[in-house]
């Protein structure tokens, strides 16, 4: 299903786990940072919105997409940060560059939430053009930052439930 069938921010918010304790971390590529900026902005105020305190939400900027994973493992590996969140856009150009950092990034970014047995969110847009990307930035297919927010949620709801 395209995020033309299916908003990126709207979602269920039934049975959310209280976050007011949780640290989330949110790793920001500057690469086509006039995206990038508005998925945090997403990303951030859909944390607050369902309860993270504005002093547990920390952020770090990397260059690009492809530094996304080593950033995130920065924090991941921190025993107060409970889930990070990977925020980026990476639009296809005239080569194939922007296939290996996608692949790259998603690989590493699984990786690493297997490693840390944390969520790890892959909150990067893949988009063919810059239009398709704002669409997905707070545009008229919602904002991926937000959807990337509320799946870190429902992850640390998921493990709190799961795990003893
Ligand atoms: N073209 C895009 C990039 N390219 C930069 C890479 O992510 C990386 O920083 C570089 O290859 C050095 O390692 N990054 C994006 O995030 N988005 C793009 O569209
Ligand atoms: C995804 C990229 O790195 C891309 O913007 C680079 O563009 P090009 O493939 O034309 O070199």
């Amino acid at each position: 299903m395209s995020s033309v069938d299916k908003n990126l921010s709207v979602f269920s918010t039934e049975a959310l786990p209280d976050i007011s304790q949780s640290t989330f971390a949110i790793v920001v590529a500057e690469w086509n940072e006039q995206v990038t900026e508005k998925l945090y902005e997403g990303a951030y105020q859909t944390l607050l919105a369902h309860g993270a305190a504005p002093e547990r939400v920390l952020r770090g900027n990397v260059p690009g997409s492809f530094e996304l994973t080593l950033g995130a493992q920065w924090f991941a590996e921190r025993s107060d940060v409970d889930a990070v969140i990977a925020l980026g856009a990476v639009i296809q150009g005239e080569t194939k560059h922007n296939d290996y950092i996608n692949h790259a990034v998603a690989q590493g970014l699984t990786h690493l939430g297997l490693k840390y047995g944390k969520p790890v969110i892959f909150g990067v847009l893949t988009p063919n053009t810059l239009e398709q990307a704002l669409d997905r930035a707070g545009g008229k297919h919602g904002n991926k930052g937000d959807e990337a927010a509320m799946t870190a949620i429902k992850m640390l709801g998921l493990k709190n439930q799961v795990r003893v």
